[in-house]
């Protein structure tokens, strides 16, 4: 089940608000420009399955999302628990940063953990199977796979580039928690 926890930014040990209600995460993100969204990850698709299986289950959902949204480029993480690089996978998303798009992501299987720092909060939400999340642009953020990481996610770019990352610097996301999950579905 996705969770959202909202914190003061110098208060990592005492949550705000809890809760795994769609439409509770939906509002409070709502709040700050997120929007977040709970689909149907319709078809099934196992943590290191290939992109191209990926992007051949959801084409329709992908195709959809481009039309309405212009998206210049797409591509697939997918990583299982075994992945001899997912230590370096997970550190890559580690620390706060931010990216001049918005970070559109479909969770079609598996779960991690995203946490925004918005004006004093932290916003830290654990996206499973069938969330979809799009973060504006700017948002200061950082992203947690977990030691044993396993999901599948579908990413949506409007840069021709890709996946750009600014980090800045700052070691708040080593004090707030890390996500020591692996699988939530
Ligand atoms: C959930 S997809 C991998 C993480 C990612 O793309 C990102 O931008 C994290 O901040
Ligand atoms: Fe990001
Ligand atoms: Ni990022």
């Amino acid at each position: 089940m996705s969770r959202l926890r909202i914190f003061a930014d110098d208060a990592p040990d005492t949550p705000q608000f809890v809760s795994s209600d769609g439409e509770d995460i939906a509002r409070e993100l709502k709040k700050i420009g997120v929007t977040f969204e709970r689909w149907q990850a319709s078809q099934p698709i196992e943590p290191g399955a290939t992109p191209e299986q990926v992007m051949a289950a959801y084409r329709a959902d992908i195709d959809r999302l481009i039309a309405d949204n212009g998206f210049k480029t797409v591509d697939v993480v997918s990583i299982a628990p075994d992945n001899p690089n997912r230590a370096e996978m997970r550190k890559k998303f580690l620390d706060e940063h931010f990216h001049k798009e918005d970070e559109v992501r479909f969770f079609v299987a598996g779960a991690g953990l995203f946490t925004l720092h918005v004006d004093g909060k932290v916003y830290e939400i654990e996206c499973v199977k069938n969330d979809l999340i799009a973060v504006p642009d700017g948002t200061t953020h950082w992203f947690d796979m977990g030691p044993e990481p396993s999901f599948v996610a579908i990413r949506f770019f409007t840069e021709p580039d890709g996946w750009v990352g600014h980090f800045t610097g700052t070691d708040i996301a080593q004090k707030f928690p890390r996500y020591e999950k692996g699988q939530a579905d």
